[in-house]
Formats: C-alpha cells, sequence, structure tokens
C-alpha cells in the first residue's frame, strides 16, 4: 500500500485507468487520491465510481499532493504546469503520462530540482493489462522510480528505458493499442466477409490476439518459430500470409510506428515552442 496523497491532474482516459488499477490492487486508498479537471459532472463520476477525492482546483490538488501524475493531453500541459508551479517543491514526485513533452521543458516550468518521472502507459491499463515505459530524470532517486513503477504494475507491466527511447515507445506500445484494435476490426470484417456472424468473428479475432500474445509471451518463443508452427506446406496459413506480404503489411506496420513516434517527436517541439 502506497502512503502517498498522489494528485492526477487531468483525470480523463489514462488516468482513470491508473485510478482503477491502483484501488483495485489495493495499493492506495480512495482517501488518498485526488482527480482533478474542468468538468464538474466528470469528477463527480469519478467520486461516485472510485470514492476517490476530486477538485476543479489543480493548485490545491497539488499542494496537498507528495505525487502528482500530470496527466492532460501534451497541448494543455504547459498551462498546467504554469498553474502549479508555486506549490510544487523538491518534496513532490511528479509523473508524467505525456506524449512527447521532455523533462527539461518540464523543469524549465517547474524548477531545475523538480523530481521528474516521464512515462508512457498505454490504455489497455484499463484492465490491467497495460504496458509501460518510464524514465527518471536527473532528479528523482530510486525510491521515487520504485514508487512510480508500483504505479504503473498495478495496471500492467514496467520497463525503464533512457527518456530519449520514449518518443519510439510512444510510436509502438503507447499508440499501439489503436493499431491492433484496427487489426482486430479488420479480422472481424473478414470473417464477415466469408460468411460468420459478426459477433462470432469478433470473438474469434479478438481472442486470437490476445491468445498468440500469450503463446509468445509465456513460451519466450520467436514469433517467425511460433508462425512456422501454424503454417503447413501448401496449406491454409501460408496462402493466407503470401497475401499480408504482397499486400506489405510488415512495412504498413514499421510506417506506423515510424510516423507515430515522429508525431512524439513533434509535439514535443510544439511544447518547447511555445513554453
Ligand atoms: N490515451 C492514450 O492511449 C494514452 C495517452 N497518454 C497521455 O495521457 C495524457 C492524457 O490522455 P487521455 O487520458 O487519453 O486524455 P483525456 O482527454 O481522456 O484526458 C485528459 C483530461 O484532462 C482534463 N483537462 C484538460 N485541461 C485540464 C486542466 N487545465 N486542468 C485539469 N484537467 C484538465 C480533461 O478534462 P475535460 O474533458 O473536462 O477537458 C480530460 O478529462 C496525454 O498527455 C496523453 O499523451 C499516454 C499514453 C496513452
Ligand atoms: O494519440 C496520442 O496522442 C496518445 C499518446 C499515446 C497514445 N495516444
Amino acid at each position: 500500500m502506497l502512503e502517498q496523497t498522489i494528485a492526477f491532474l487531468g483525470a480523463g482516459n489514462m488516468a482513470e485507468a491508473l485510478i482503477k488499477g491502483l484501488l483495485r490492487a489495493g495499493n492506495a486508498k480512495p482517501e488518498s487520491i485526488i482527480a482533478t479537471g474542468r468538468r464538474g459532472e466528470r469528477l463527480e463520476m469519478l467520486q461516485r465510481t472510485y470514492g476517490v477525492r476530486t477538485t476543479l482546483d489543480n493548485l490545491a490538488a497539488v499542494r496537498e499532493a507528495d505525487v502528482v501524475v500530470l496527466s492532460v493531453k501534451p497541448q494543455a500541459l504547459d498551462k498546467v504546469l504554469i498553474q502549479v508551479a508555486t506549490a510544487v517543491d523538491p518534496r513532490k514526485l511528479i509523473i508524467s503520462v505525456a506524449a512527447g513533452v521532455p523533462i527539461a521543458a518540464m523543469e524549465r516550468r517547474l524548477g531545475a530540482g523538480a523530481r521528474i518521472i516521464r512515462t508512457m502507459p498505454n490504455t489497455p491499463s484499463l484492465v490491467g493489462m497495460g504496458a509501460c515505459a518510464l524514465s527518471p530524470g536527473e532528479h528523482a532517486s530510486e525510491a521515487d522510480l520504485a514508487v512510480a513503477t508500483r504505479i504503473f504494475q498495478s495496471v500492467g507491466t514496467t520497463t525503464v528505458v533512457d527518456e530519449n527511447l520514449l518518443d519510439a515507445v510512444t510510436g509502438l506500445s503507447g499508440s499501439g493499442p489503436a493499431y491492433i484494435f484496427l487489426i482486430i476490426e479488420a479480422l472481424s470484417d473478414a470473417g464477415v466477409k466469408v460468411g460468420l456472424p459478426r459477433y462470432t468473428a469478433l470473438k474469434l479475432a479478438s481472442q486470437t490476439v490476445l491468445g498468440s500474445a500469450q503463446l509468445l509471451i509465456e513460451t519466450g518463443a520467436h514469433p517467425g518459430q511460433l508462425k512456422d508452427q501454424v503454417t503447413s506446406p501448401g496449406g491454409t496459413a501460408i496462402a493466407g500470409l503470401h497475401t499480408l506480404e504482397a499486400g506489405g503489411l510488415r512495412t504498413t506496420l514499421i510506417n506506423a510506428v515510424e510516423a507515430a513516434t515522429r508525431r512524439a517527436k513533434e509535439l514535443g517541439e510544439q511544447f518547447l515552442e511555445k513554453s
């Protein structure tokens, strides 16, 4: 159980996933969580559902908190940092989930000694299956990293990476759920095309993605080896794979991750230009 009071500035999708995970894992008490936002009705819903404290006042939340999670959109972050900077001191740990925004840019607003950990989680955190990478800033201690790791381990797996790799993480696992949902939707459409009822197709497509990932993780085998196990000589899978290769699926996925990584860098540059 974390003893700290944790404030989530901007209680949207990511913050809710983390709040839910922390409570479900028994890692935090509802009364030690404060969620902020702009809309009263959203905050009321969070209070009703999770029993957490809420406020429209970011500054008041930061004053009370030991750990501050910056969970607004990158475009809204600068304004929030300016708003709360006077209440941030070296006793508080700052955790950012904002895509693209560099630690140095946040330090510029919060003071050079600020203890910051920049992270990149993803939305499967909502069901405890997230993948999060964390990058500690210069002034964050080992204990800070342990606290942040504990928070994100409540909703999935964690990895520590150098900050210069976080945009790549954003392109791969941060944005990745969107790619996978598109693939599942497309596979379901394909199932319907070959005659399956929609519900059956969606169920089979989702379980195939889940099961394949689980098989890969549990066996530790190379994906190529597992692919070969599905692929009989002259069989059905190789016919499908040939079509995917002809359609450039690998290149398309590589291009997608590269484009999302580039976009994360752009968001960081835009933040630096404006701040
Ligand atoms: N969604 C994802 O897949 C991922 C998102 N992230 C990062 O997480 C962060 C949040 O994203 P996400 O949760 O999806 O976005 P949401 O839009 O769901 O949440 C952002 C929340 O911030 C609130 N907000 C906006 N301005 C302020 C303000 N000035 N003070 C307090 N609250 C404010 C919004 O309230 P209102 O609705 O009232 O405006 C909203 O509830 C982003 O920085 C994003 O880069 C990281 C990994 C994955
Ligand atoms: O699209 C976005 O900006 C966010 C960041 C990572 C995933 N979604």
